[in-house]
């Protein structure tokens, strides 16, 4: 490896997020990433927020006027450019780890899956339409998406935070408390 090689791959690992948020919707994958990101003096960054500046839409018109694929595209290039530009906390889209190739990007990373049952997650994202993946029934769509993905989440994650019945603030102070341990042990 010749020394522009090395320098490169020295900024990339510079740029890593220092923890990646994964789970579904209601989650709280966007409240927690902020808090950590507060404690640790790092900022806070979210898949969902990055496609629609850069979009100038929404993620509910996108998936109007786009489709699903095209956002599932945009999605997964917004994923690869944080995953590679940002070092602070990250949230990504409930969606995005169906991804084969995202997934495979996480690995190496520090990935938390926060875990919802049903009942906190209805109440969570109540019945707004910015989530379109939810619109018409929102328990039964909810219902759908932890069944089927909830074992994505589990084979990307290192560490599995269950967030029923907790606050935001517990639920960021595990993750602090966990990996604080885990950089201690290493
Ligand atoms: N542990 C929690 N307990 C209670 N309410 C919470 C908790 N975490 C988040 N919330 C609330 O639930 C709602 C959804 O949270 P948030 O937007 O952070 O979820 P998300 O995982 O980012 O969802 P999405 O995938 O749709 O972006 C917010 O109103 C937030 O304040
Ligand atoms: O779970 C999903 O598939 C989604 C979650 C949100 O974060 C958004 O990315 C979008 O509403 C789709
Ligand atoms: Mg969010």
């Amino acid at each position: 490896m010749n020394l522009d090689e090395l320098d490169h791959r020295l900024d990339k690992l510079d740029h890593r997020p220092r923890v990646v948020l994964v789970g579904p919707m209601g989650a709280g994958k966007t409240t927690v990433a902020n808090l950590l990101a507060e404690a640790w003096g790092l900022s806070a960054r979210d898949t969902d927020a990055d496609i629609e500046a850069a979009e100038g839409r929404t993620v509910a018109d996108i998936f109007v006027e786009s489709g699903e694929p095209e956002f599932r595209r945009l999605e997964r290039d917004a994923v690869a450019r944080a995953l590679e530009g940002h070092d602070g906390v990250l949230a990504l889209g409930g969606g995005a780890v169906l991804d084969q190739s995202t997934r495979a990007r996480l690995a190496g990373h520090t990935v938390v899956f926060l875990r919802v049952g049903l009942s906190d997650a209805v109440k969570r994202v109540g019945l707004g339409s910015a989530r379109p993946l939810l619109l018409g029934n929102v328990r039964g769509r909810i219902k759908a998406l932890l069944d089927e993905r909830t074992p994505v989440y589990e084979s990307v994650a290192t560490l599995v935070v269950d967030t029923d019945g907790r606050s935001p603030e517990d639920v960021a102070g595990e993750i602090r408390a966990t990996l604080a341990d885990r950089e201690e042990q290493a």
